[in-house]
């Protein structure tokens, strides 16, 4: 059984799937009013009321998956979440046309001043010479960030027959020719529009982007729209720019701070707001709410998730075809981590075979977090395992090679330790399950999977004997056993699968056998 709490208002329709799910049960409550612990939740689902702070990811503790029913992801802290190994998705594209209508509809107001003269024939005054507008045929529109919304409300510019210009730094020649739009500069778009638009996230690069500096190289008379995030135009430096009659208008439905309270850009006429009001139609709602109850039932299913802000995205298709990789490659890391009980620098991972062809950045994740678990106390995933590598100093690669001697796939991962280096190499078969065919320099066979136990020794009579009777005298028993030896009379390895885990007054045991050189036991 999951929980799921719904801490901001978001569609009970849209949520169907999950209210639906029999394994799934969803509180409908405000972070603040949970009474009870707040750790016995596996999924949060949130608008943007909710900060998600680093405070609130720590309290919950066992918290998977945050989603987010929209797109901006500023409410939060990717940063703690990718720390905690907590996944944060978000619903995309569910409110794009919304916002884009919306942003649309801000631009048709702002130049016809239609909120000013609602409020005065409201109020029984009839000034028609005082709502004078423009037209926006023939206008020059101005759209800063060309992402899913931008490129919507070029398509409305070009209707209402207005020359778009588009700046975006990300935005490739091969998009912008799909689209039909000439990509310019910062400084082009800002002398030539009558009209400026953002729609960038609010980033450190975009903050304060319509500063005063940018402002003042706009024209004369041009209007600011800001349908994305508040902060994007330097509120500062707007007020003064309306103040000088430099800038004609704004239309904002974002502020720095939401509520904005009693702002001062409120207090110009020509500067009409909504409150964050984007997203806010029955169909977007539905969307997101849809969209990111979906994807968290499929987190939760343990399926693939498409729209992850901090977990590499996989189709569906890409993932059935990684899976078998991604299993093999979190046993290998196990196994190589009880192996190497000392500080690693390095892990180098090799891909051979099929699997080279494949999204190898899933399964080096897995490798990693199967690596880290048995060393980290907190929790360890795919999400979190790069960062928490990185963290410890340990640098790890990948590579990839033709040559997969003689297996149809193989991985291949080499742990540099202070001490010593270690190297293991699994294959995985279909029908047949993973195998690791190199441990440490052996060839050898066997199923990373159980309570295993690893022996080298010198390759004596009577060494198997020997383990066997200890094993015995202390009733585990041995499921599975396989040999190797690097030649006859040399070093060999034992490894057994046994049916429970073993004590370690057994392993010291073993241990003092003669001509019995590393014992270990490894949990898979
Ligand atoms: N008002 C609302 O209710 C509402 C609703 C939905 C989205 N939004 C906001 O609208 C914005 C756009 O959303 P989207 O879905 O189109 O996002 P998107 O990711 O599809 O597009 C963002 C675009 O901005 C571009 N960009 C990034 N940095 C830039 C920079 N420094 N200069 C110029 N361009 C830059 C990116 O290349 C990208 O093309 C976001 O801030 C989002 O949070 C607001
Ligand atoms: O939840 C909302 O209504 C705001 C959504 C919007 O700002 C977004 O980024 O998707």
């Amino acid at each position: 059984m999951f929980r799921i709490l719904v801490s901001d208002s978001i569609s009970e329709e849209g949520l169907a799937p999950l209210l639906n799910a029999e394994h799934i049960e969803v509180v409908q409550k405000k972070v603040a009013e949970v009474e009870e612990s707040l750790d016995q939740f596996d999924a949060l689902l949130v608008r943007s009321a909710t900060k998600v702070t680093e405070e609130l990811l720590a309290k919950m503790k066992n918290l998977k998956i945050v989603g987010r029913a929209g797109v901006g992801v500023d409410n939060i802290d990717v940063d703690a979440a990718t720390k905690y190994g907590v996944v944060v998705i978000n619903a995309p594209n569910g409110n794009t046309i919304s916002t884009a209508e919306h942003t649309f509809a801000m631009i048709a107001a702002l130049v016809r001043h239609i909120p000013q003269a609602h409020v005065s024939v409201k109020s029984r005054e009839w000034n028609r010479s005082a709502f004078v507008g423009s037209e926006l045929y023939g206008k020059h529109l101005g759209i800063i960030g060309f992402g899913r919304i931008g490129s919507e409300v070029a398509k409305r510019a070009r209707a209402f027959g207005m020359k778009v210009h588009v700046y975006d730094p990300f935005l490739t020649k091969a998009r912008a020719e799909k689209i039909g739009v000439e990509p310019c500069t910062l400084d082009e778009l800002l002398s030539v529009s009558d009209i400026i638009t953002v729609h960038t996230p609010l980033t450190k690069e975009t903050k304060g982007l319509l500063g005063p500096k940018n402002l003042a190289k706009t024209k004369k008379g041009v209007y600011l729209v800001n349908c994305a995030r508040g902060g994007i135009i330097d509120e500062q430096a707007l007020a003064e720019f309306l103040k000088s009659g430099h800038v004609a208008g704004a239309a904002l439905d974002v502020f720095e701070q939401e509520p904005p309270g009693d702002h001062p850009l409120l207090a110009f006429d020509n500067v009409i707001v909504t409150p964050h009001l984007g997203a806010s139609t029955i169909e977007a709602q539905l969307n997101v709410a849809t969209q990111v109850a979906e994807e968290v039932l499929k987190f939760l299913e343990g399926k693939p998730v498409t729209s992850s802000i901090n977990l590499p995205t996989l189709s569906k298709e890409v993932y059935e075809k990684i899976q078998s990789f991604y299993n093999l490659a979190k046993k290998m890391g196990t196994v190589a981590s009880q192996y190497m009980v000392e500080p690693v620098q390095e892990i180098a991972i090799t891909y051979s075979g099929t699997v080279a062809d494949l999204e190898t950045t899933f399964i080096t994740r897995s490798l990693l977090a199967g690596f880290l678990k048995p060393r980290v106390a907190s929790t360890v995933n795919e999400v979190n395992a790069a960062m928490i590598a990185k963290e410890r100093g340990i640098i790890f690669g990948e590579k990839f090679s033709t040559n997969s001697e003689g297996y149809a796939n193989s991985i291949s991962l080499t742990v540099y330790g202070e001490k010593q280096t270690f190297t293991i190499k699994g294959t995985h078969i279909p029908n047949y399950g993973d195998r690791i065919v190199h441990f440490n320099g052996f060839a050898i066979d066997f199923a990373p999977e159980g309570h295993l136990l690893y022996i080298q020794h010198q390759d004596k009579p009577g060494m198997i004997g020997q383990v066997g009777k200890i094993l015995g005298d202390h009733q585990v028993n041995i499921a599975t056993m396989q040999v190797g030896r690097q030649a006859a009379g040399g070093k060999a390895i034992m490894m057994l699968s046994l049916d429970k885990p073993l004590d370690d007054s057994i392993v010291e045991k073993l241990s003092e056998v003669a001509d019995i050189e590393v014992v270990k036991k490894i949990e898979v």
